[in-house]
């Protein structure tokens, strides 16, 4: 192989190598480290990560329950790894940010009818939560996040970076990525955002979170 072909071995993402990606777009402000790059998926794959998708979802759930029975009424999908199609998109995602992907979850897919929303949440688990522990033992905490929107709800669903103000509308095929973690490393409070309600039609994303240390299983 030569050696842009071989895996990452990082253990974060390589922000320069993130930026060289043709089209990427950097959102201003110091605040959180995010990315959108468009068409990083073609409209056929969306819509054969949606046909995995629908044969497999069930009710989405939440880490530190807050007892908020509304706050994520989505359906997740563990999608399935063995699946040579699923491994090549997971590779592709490892490689544009740089990271190893033994450091990777499974890639998980989102869908959300409508009337469906994930209220305002971190993607990184509560160091002080009840189930910190049971998450993070093995691999540690969250440190970045990419998340891929495979169609466009007729309306809502957008996703809203609360503290920084910035809403982002699903595209078939965008990818938005952030690092859950400041410059210096430290859990980035920041990064809260909405996956707003569905106002009409249904939405479906995934999402691929990595960890500090590799993932397990
Ligand atoms: O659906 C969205 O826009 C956000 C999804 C999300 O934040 C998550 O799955 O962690
Ligand atoms: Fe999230």
């Amino acid at each position: 192989m030569q050696p842009s072909q071989t895996a990452p071995s990082a253990t974060t993402a390589d922000l320069a190598r993130i930026a060289r990606h043709p089209g990427v777009q950097r959102f201003p402000g110091a605040a959180l480290i995010l990315f959108q790059q468009k068409h990083f998926l073609t409209p056929d794959e969306c819509a054969a990560l949606i046909g995995r998708i629908d044969a497999r979802r069930r009710p989405s759930t939440i880490a530190d329950a807050n007892g908020d029975s509304l706050f994520r009424t989505s359906e997740t999908c563990d999608l399935d790894h063995g699946d040579p199609f699923v491994a090549d998109i997971d590779a592709r995602i490892a490689g544009w940010l740089g990271i190893d992907p033994a450091h990777g979850e499974p890639i998980q897919g989102q869908r959300y009818a409508a009337g469906q929303e994930f209220k305002p949440h971190t993607d990184y688990f509560e160091p002080n939560g009840s189930d910190y522990a049971r998450y993070c033992s093995v691999a540690g905490n969250r440190t970045w996040t990419a998340m891929i929107y495979l169609n466009e709800p007729a309306q809502g669903g957008a996703t809203r970076f609360t503290s920084i103000g910035k809403t982002i509308r699903p595209q078939t095929g965008k990818m938005l990525a952030w690092s859950n973690r400041r410059a210096d490393g430290s859990l980035n409070p920041d990064s809260i955002h909405h996956g707003m309600k569905v106002r009409g039609g249904t939405k479906y994303v995934i999402t691929k979170w990595y960890r500090e240390r590799p993932w397990s299983g």
